[in-house]
């Protein structure tokens, strides 16, 4: 045997006036749009209808009360037990249940959100010639009905929706606070509105076009819109139309940039009554360089019309406005390559975390962005039709340490250490066949430096020797060459595939037994030392080669060895500082004893 749900009338109302909405000044657009849903509905059938709504509140009225009268279509006693009385019913929509495309509303629920701030919601209305019906439904669930008196029969029709409000919600109700919702939610609607006597609707979109206003009007206007609504003045200002959504807005370009990581909030009307200040997920993740203003006529509320619907609508959109972006882009790549490097100045991470994914943007920034190279800053077009293979470091450290070496010895590179830079500098065949890059590693710049004639290597070979043996326990292999600049008596060369098997060597001394037949198994078979290479070509090196003084010689090379690690920014262990101390003192000793 089947039975139906039973429903506790006192829950469920509760649970849909205080528990759908995330502030009680919801109530207000709720309000707005029966009322404007009424007269559209009254317009159907005769579009020469009156359009006004008047809002009093308790400053007028003089009984604490807020009321709202329309001219709208109004409701028969029949149609006030079946829609009023009836929580879910609603006249919005079509027999088969699909919300009506001329309405606002369609849940069925809208009218309950008055609950949050009255006890008491009264409702007088008129449809056509019949007579004016008086409701009142109370937070309990209760609810009554009558004809209403001659002298409170209504002249024409239309509806009162009067509040009674709940002792701790008055001030929701005062003038200025209903005035002020009244034209945060309702400034765009195409119906006069009117609070206490004052107009708060002007039914026109920020980013309407006033005839006669010139281009350069309309943008100070916009501006000052993103100053007030966002907080900023906009880098730029693009104009949004995705017909198939019935979309139209503008995106405001943040003027400086924005954590990628924040909320990125839109500001979005539905038929022209603001949804909400805050909706996510209306642009692509990546658009987080700016905030949108926009009406849509297609996309759906969920019931509590504090976000969007996620459907397959909401994903055209979002494609068409992320192609809106990338468009703007592309074109002011095009026509201001300066305002574009201002933007990627300030932007950079978001279209670097952007190109990624999309060959266009890839394109943008091999065009335009200027990346840090060891023969100044450059864009990566310039530097490949300048050099051919576009070299790159994957480490800042590493770039820092072997640019001015590389330079001397006439090899371009470009520091790919910051944020997506090497990735995307390994994605560059994807936008150009043509493109050739290459990562430069510590062991391929070695191979670059000069090595000395077999009687250079002959008269350097016990210098080797004492340089060797002072710097094996330090587990660093030494090799002499030729290079520039001739300045730099050592580098130190650590590629970071060596420097990781140097750490697991490390940990592998370092800890117990079990983690170092772990550690163990990674590094089995591989011998990879960091190199220290003298420069043959500077003179103190010169000179320590040719001095016989073997005690000399290793607090020298001890000492270059520190110098060389030092400069190249890595860590010094305490085997390093120990042999810092030890060649600082040994040398000072030297020199005193010389002194004396
Ligand atoms: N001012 C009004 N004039 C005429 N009819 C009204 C008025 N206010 C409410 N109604 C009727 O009451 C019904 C229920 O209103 P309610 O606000 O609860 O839901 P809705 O507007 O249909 O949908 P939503 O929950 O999406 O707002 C409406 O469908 C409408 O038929």
């Amino acid at each position: 045997m089947g039975y139906s749900f039973n429903v506790d009338l006192r829950g469920i109302v509760d649970l849909l006036s205080h528990h759908l909405y995330a502030s009680p000044r919801v109530y207000v657009r709720e309000l707005l749009q029966n009322a404007v849903d009424a007269i559209t509905a009254r317009r159907v059938a005769d579009p020469g209808a009156p359009g006004q709504v008047l809002v009093e509140s308790p400053a007028v009225t003089g009984d604490g009360t807020l009321r709202v009268h329309d001219t709208g279509i109004g409701l028969t006693e029949q149609q006030v037990h079946d829609l009023l009385a009836t929580i879910g019913r609603s006249s919005k929509r079509d027999d088969l249940g699909f919300a009506r495309h001329e309405f606002l509303g369609q849940f069925g629920i809208g009218l309950l959100s008055c609950f949050l701030v009255a006890d008491e919601i009264r409702v007088s209305t008129r449809c056509g010639d019949a007579p004016t019906v008086e409701w009142t439904g109370y937070a309990d669930g209760r609810y009554e009905v009558a004809i209403a008196p001659v002298d409170r029969a209504r002249p024409v029709p239309g509806t009162t929706v009067t509040l009674v409000p709940r002792r701790d919600a008055e001030h929701w109700l005062r003038g200025e606070t209903v005035a002020e919702l009244a034209r945060l939610f309702g400034s765009m609607l195409p119906i006069a509105v009117r609070v206490d006597g004052q107009p708060v609707t002007t039914g026109l979109a920020p980013w309407h076009r006033d005839a006669g206003e010139s281009a350069t009007a309309r943008r100070a206007r916009l501006d000052r819109y993103a100053e007030e609504v966002f907080g900023f003045p906009p880098f730029d200002v693009i104009d949004l139309d995705v017909p198939a959504a019935g979309l139209r807005g503008v995106a405001f370009v943040l003027p400086v940039a924005a954590n990628p990581a924040s909320r990125v909030a839109h500001r979005v009307y539905l038929k022209q009554m603001l949804l909400s200040e805050s909706i996510e997920g209306l642009l692509p993740e990546w658009a987080f360089f700016v905030r949108c203003v926009v009406d849509t006529t297609e996309l759906r509320p969920t019931a509590s019309r504090e976000a969007l619907y996620e459907d397959d609508v909401l994903d055209e959109v979002r494609e068409s406005l992320g192609a809106a972006l990338r468009g703007w882009l592309t074109a002011l790549g095009r026509t201001d390559p300066r305002r574009l490097a201002t933007f990627l100045s300030v932007h950079h991470l978001g279209v670097k975390a952007l190109a990624l994914h999309d060959d266009e943007m890839l394109r943008l920034l091999y065009q335009w962005w200027r990346f840090e190279t060891n023969v100044g800053p450059m864009t990566l077009a310039d530097f490949h039709d300048r050099y051919g293979v576009v070299r790159f470091i994957p480490s800042v450290d590493e770039f820092r340490q072997l640019a001015p070496v590389a330079a001397a010895q006439s090899i371009a590179l470009v520091n790919a250490g910051y944020v997506y830079d090497a990735e995307l500098l390994r994605r560059l065949p994807d936008i150009d066949a043509t493109i050739d890059t290459e990562v430069l590693t510590a062991g391929a710049l070695a191979m670059q430096l000069e090595p000395l004639d077999p009687a250079g290597e002959q008269a350097v070979a016990p210098f080797l020797r004492v340089a060797r043996r002072a710097l094996e326990p330090l587990g660093v292999e030494v090799l002499v060459r030729a290079f520039e600049p001739a300045s730099l008596p050592a580098l130190y060369l650590l590629d970071s595939d060596t420097a990781l098997h140097v750490d697991l060597r490390r940990g592998r001394d370092e800890a117990d037994d079990t983690w170092a037949a772990i550690l163990g198994s990674f590094t089995a078979g591989r011998q990879d030392l960091p190199q220290l290479v003298f420069n043959h070509r500077n003179p103190l090196v010169r000179q320590t080669c040719s001095v016989g003084d073997e005690e000399l010689v290793t607090l020298a090379v001890e000492g270059l060895y520190v110098q060389a690690l030092l400069l190249g920014h890595q860590p010094l262990r305490p085997a390093d500082t120990a042999a810092l101390n030890q060649s600082f003192l040994g040398l000072l000793g030297r020199a005193m004893g010389e002194a004396r």
